[in-house]
């Protein structure tokens, strides 16, 4: 385990009753110091990841390692972590600074030193001067904040943000990111953020985790996730795309749309059945004659930075593209885009199947 590894997930799995499991088998590794999300759709297991780090509750099988040591069993009270959650879970008969307080008092601290560190912690959140003031008179942005204080105060190597911001409207939660990313940064403590907001998530972290049906389907960084996207869920489930099926004609061609095209991914046999992935913003209009497809455009809305193009191919598959020029509807034109443009993947294929399957295929090119 390198160093800089703060948690590690060895074969996680958690089982609530006798059902599938809600998380099955789930490895992965924090670092000291980043900001990491978890992302994905309602109910496949985010929380649960956070519950099972703070303790709240234990492993069916497998090891939840915190500092180079096993923590399965080790109470919520004993660990180096805190959470913030989604309603804050503020306690509305205590003013400002006793909220922040109220953890330190529970260890005992000196007065002196709980003053302290509470000023300190509202100092981190621009809550200076607040401290007699009642919760039910701070704002959603404010009470947040104080939430954070509440966390930070006790000096965790690694927060857990449960959907901080999905209470906030609009403009609040896009302030808080900001906000929440900046203080990340000073304060260098490991944030663990849940969301399934795919913007925040990609505005947001360094390493985002993309889960579905308990399992990590991608882990990267934002700009690794969203440029390679591994299936369709991530492809789907992160931006916008389009997506046709397709089947491998030998390394570095496929087929899709009856046509064949060069492309740069590799490790798949011939024939094999794939999806094809390409970003609108990766595809050009051009004439019929110098597009790679040829489509008929159906609509178009200008989206203020670019223009939304709906096209159609002759075997009725969308095209969507995100383009500065503008096209006729109705219009029969070309779409241009370069080998790289194009994602295969493997039908429902994860991460850890798709490191398996390169590691393969280079054991079988350095042997050639
Ligand atoms: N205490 C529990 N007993 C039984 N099932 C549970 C329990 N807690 C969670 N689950 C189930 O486990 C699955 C994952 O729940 P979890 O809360 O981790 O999902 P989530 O990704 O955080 O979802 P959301 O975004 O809706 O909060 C869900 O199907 C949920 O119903």
């Amino acid at each position: 385990m390198e160093e800089s590894t703060i948690i590690r997930f060895e074969h996680v799995t958690k089982q609530y009753d006798q059902d599938t499991p809600v998380l099955d088998h789930v490895s992965f590794e924090i670092e000291k110091g980043k900001f990491y999300t978890l992302l994905g759709p309602s109910g496949c297991g985010k929380t649960t990841i956070l519950r099972l780090i703070a303790g709240f509750i234990e492993p069916s099988k497998g090891n939840i390692l915190f500092n180079g040591k096993v923590i399965n069993d080790v109470p919520a009270n004993k660990r180096q972590v805190n959470t913030v959650f989604q309603d804050y879970a503020l306690f509305p008969h205590l003013n400002v600074f006793e909220n922040v307080a109220f953890g330190l008092r529970i260890k005992k601290m000196k007065s002196a030193d709980i003053t302290a560190k509470v000023k300190e912690a509202l100092r981190f959140v621009n809550l200076e001067g607040y401290e007699t003031r009642e919760i039910s008179e701070m704002s959603g942005g404010q009470r947040q904040r104080v939430a954070i204080a509440r966390a930070i105060v006790n000096e965790p190597e690694v927060i857990l943000l449960d959907e901080p911001l999905s209470a906030l409207d609009l403009k609040l939660r896009t302030e808080m990111q900001y906000e929440l990313r900046e203080l990340q940064r000073r304060l260098g403590i490991t944030f663990i953020f849940v969301t399934h907001d795919q913007e925040e998530a990609l505005a947001m972290s360094d390493e985002i985790f993309v889960l579905n049906k308990g399992k990590i389907q991608q882990s990267g960084t934002p700009t690794d996730i969203y440029d390679e996207p591994i299936n369709r869920f991530v492809a789907d489930f992160i931006g916008e795309s389009n997506i046709v099926a397709g089947k491998m004609v030998q390394d570095f061609e496929v087929e899709f749309t009856g046509q064949r095209f060069e492309c740069v991914d590799q490790g798949l046999d011939a024939n094999e059945p794939v999806e094809i992935v390409i970003r609108p913003e990766d595809l050009e209009i051009t004439t019929a004659e110098q597009g790679k497809l040829q489509v008929r455009v159906d609509s178009q809305l200008f989206r203020g930075v670019h223009y939304e193009i709906c096209c159609y191919d002759e075997a009725g598959n969308e095209w969507l593209v995100h383009s500065t020029k503008r096209a006729t509807v109705g219009a029969e034109i070309g779409l241009y885009f370069e080998p790289e443009a194009i994602h295969v993947m493997r039908l429902g294929e994860t991460e850890e199947e798709f490191d398996k399957r390169l590691e393969a295929y280079d054991e079988v090119s350095h042997a050639e």
